[in-house]
């Protein structure tokens, strides 16, 4: 049984996979980034090799030293490191849930296979248990990510006696726009003592309404504190400060959408804004443009995300 540790609350990083220009793993700015997001951002959890990380473009062995560096770099300096484990084969997906219970991470995710898929409740869950069972020790999550995976479960059916089948589900992290699903599992498992993390950085506080017990997400690598900002606003009851938050986080999640805006540009963000040099991104995925970094940079800095030292009064349209 997974030892009913401390609930994982709070803001979760998605962490981002540092690159070198070649496309090989750069270890060496680990140690700088954890420092960077318990600092900088006020972010103590990460959630490493997930989609940010491009878990699902590395190899095994690569997945392995990646988790292994954010644990050993992160040691009593952040609260959690949950590593996520999902693969299409069930041994690699298998050996890297022991690995990770084997160097002392903090929990497993898993999404759901995704080329050759489970068609229905019973196969995604049979899945999941094999792969959670390779790691008694660890609190497993379910990384709920339809829109990428293209398993369309709906996570409230999938949690419905959840814990009969995995006994270490500890929790869900709910990648989805649906708030209807989501609430219904708030909602359908209230004596759990589960996490409920939301993955739609732009819509968070919404989910927060709905029970959301923390959120992981890319944002968080660089507008942690901004967010952290909402979450207390959310706690103090103070909601129309927390939805001034909501709405320059939206104003900046919006701006880049509309650009174009997935794991290259996020790398490219974070370098821009932390100074952390993570690279590019991996094949398939290219590295964003100049003219994107280009204008997401004075939006950065007319948001007061990015110190802005040659912006003028005028142009700045920072939200309080
Ligand atoms: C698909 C994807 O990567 N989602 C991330 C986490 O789940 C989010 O953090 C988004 O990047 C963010 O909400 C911006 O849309
Ligand atoms: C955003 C997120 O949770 C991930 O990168 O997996």
């Amino acid at each position: 049984m997974a030892s009913p540790k401390k609930k994982l609350q709070g803001l979760v990083a998605a962490t981002i996979t540092p690159m070198t220009e070649h496309g090989e793993i750069n270890f060496s700015v680990i140690g700088q980034y954890v420092d960077y997001l318990v600092e900088e951002q006020g972010v103590k959890n990460i959630f490493v090799n997930g989609t940010t990380g491009e878990g699902l473009s590395l190899s095994v062995s690569e997945r392995r030293q990646v988790a292994e560096a954010w644990v050993a770099k992160g040691r009593n300096k952040l609260d959690q490191v949950v590593i996520h484990v999902g693969a299409l084969s069930l041994k690699d997906s298998q050996e890297l849930a022991q690995h990770a219970a084997e160097i002392g991470a903090d929990g497993i995710a898993v999404i759901a296979p995704f080329f050759l898929k489970p068609w229905n409740k019973d196969a995604l869950i049979n899945f999941l248990k094999e792969v959670a069972a390779a790691a008694p020790t660890l609190p497993f999550y379910y990384y709920h990510i339809p829109a990428l995976t293209g398993v369309k479960i709906r996570a409230e059916e999938l949690l419905d006696g959840i814990q009969d089948k995995i006994p270490t589900f500890q929790g869900l992290k709910f990648s989805d726009t649906d708030l209807l699903d989501f609430g219904q599992c708030v909602d359908q498992n209230r004596q759990q003592q589960f996490a409920f993390l939301f993955g739609v950085d732009e819509q968070l506080l919404s989910a927060l309404v709905m029970g959301a017990t923390g959120a992981v997400g890319s944002t968080y690598n660089y507008m942690g504190k901004k967010t952290n900002q909402m979450l207390e606003a959310f706690e103090r009851k103070d909601f129309s400060s927390a939805l001034n938050h909501q709405f320059c986080i939206q104003r900046f999640i919006n701006f880049v959408l509309k650009l174009g805006f997935g794991v290259s540009q996020t790398k490219a963000i974070m370098t821009l804004v932390s100074g952390i040099p993570v690279g590019p991104p991996r094949p398939p995925l290219q590295k964003a443009s100049r003219e994107f970094i280009d204008d997401a940079k004075a939006k950065l800095k007319s948001l007061d995300f990015l110190s802005s030292t040659d912006l003028k009064d005028g142009n700045l349209e920072p939200c309080s």
